[in-house]
């Protein structure tokens, strides 16, 4: 779909890997300026600084001759994300896609489930999306020219996981906020969907995919008969984000090589 977001500017929050990195990479090729989100965390307690990982993203969509510009917040501060969206149409002249990517899921037993990581996941995971929706649909509204919110949920908003029980809640809520705001956003030419990706290699699974037997299992389980890549989530964002889905909102996308469907 080369081309088909020529002259729109969009925000990709948690760009700088995985798969908001595809999804960036995947606007930009459609013709995009593109926003690519990152987030320095305070000490290394808290992740690593992936400074480097973004301003690669940045080079590789300057290299399609767009434009690019990073901006970093935490998804999960109110007021950090709404700096960025101002910085977002300083720098890029406006907003026309959001896609909410950025998400954590540090696997955990649920008997030993801290609070305090359940609130991180929530606050990343579901909060964050909340924020950087409202501050770029805000946005939208005013220039009036109508606009596309993307949610990078997940097939765990329809099944549940072992390790997952923080995780899999916020990405059901994810979805359930498109739906629900495509209906205040829908007379301003906003839609509002999510994408729910099934198992995609990337640094959030790498841990638990180093066991080969539950590599095994997950790749007898999908009839397209492999893992997802981040491009594979980027062309059905790039659909979403396109002329061509306007008339497609408060839906969600299964983007699993049919993982879901494949019971027995
Ligand atoms: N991989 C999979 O199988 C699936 C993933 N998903 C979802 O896809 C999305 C992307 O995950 P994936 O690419 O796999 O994981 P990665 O771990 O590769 O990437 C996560 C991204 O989120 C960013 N991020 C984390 N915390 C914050 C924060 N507080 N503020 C801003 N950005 C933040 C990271 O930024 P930084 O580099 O700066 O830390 C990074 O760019 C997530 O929402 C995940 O739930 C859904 C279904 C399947
Ligand atoms: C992090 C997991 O491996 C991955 O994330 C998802 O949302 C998928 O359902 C997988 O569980």
């Amino acid at each position: 779909m080369t081309g088909v977001l020529a002259g729109r500017s969009a925000l990709v929050t948690g760009a700088s890997r995985g798969i908001g990195r595809g999804i960036a990479l995947g606007l930009a090729a459609a013709g995009a300026d593109v926003a690519v989100n990152w987030y320095r965390p305070p000490s290394p307690e808290f992740g690593r600084d992936n400074g480097a990982d973004v301003a690669s993203v940045v080079a590789e969509i300057e290299a399609m001759g767009r434009r690019a510009v990073a901006v970093e917040a935490d998804v999960s501060n109110g007021a950090a994300v709404r700096a960025m969206v101002d910085e977002v149409v300083l720098s890029l002249g406006g907003l026309d896609v959001l896609v909410n990517s950025a998400g954590i899921c540090p696997f955990h037993d649920f008997l030993t489930m801290p609070e305090e990581l359940w609130d991180r996941v929530h606050a990343v995971n579901l909060r964050g999306a909340f924020l950087c929706s409202q501050a770029a649909a805000r946005v939208m509204v005013d220039q009036g020219r109508g606009g596309r919110i993307i949610s990078v949920s997940s097939i765990s908003a329809l099944v549940g996981g072992g390790q997952q029980a923080h995780y899999t809640p916020t990405k059901a809520g994810v979805h359930s906020l498109m739906q629900s705001i495509a209906i205040p956003l829908g007379p301003h030419g906003i839609t509002c969907n999510s994408v729910l990706p099934g198992a995609i290699g990337t640094d959030i699974n790498r841990d638990d995919w180093s066991d080969p037997q539950k590599l095994a299992y997950l790749n007898g389980r999908i009839p397209i008969g492999r893992l997802g890549e981040p491009d594979d989530v980027a062309g059905p964002v790039v659909f979403l984000a396109s002329p061509a889905a306007r008339y497609v909102t408060g839906a969600a996308l299964l983007v699993d090589g049919g993982l879901y469907v494949n019971l027995q």
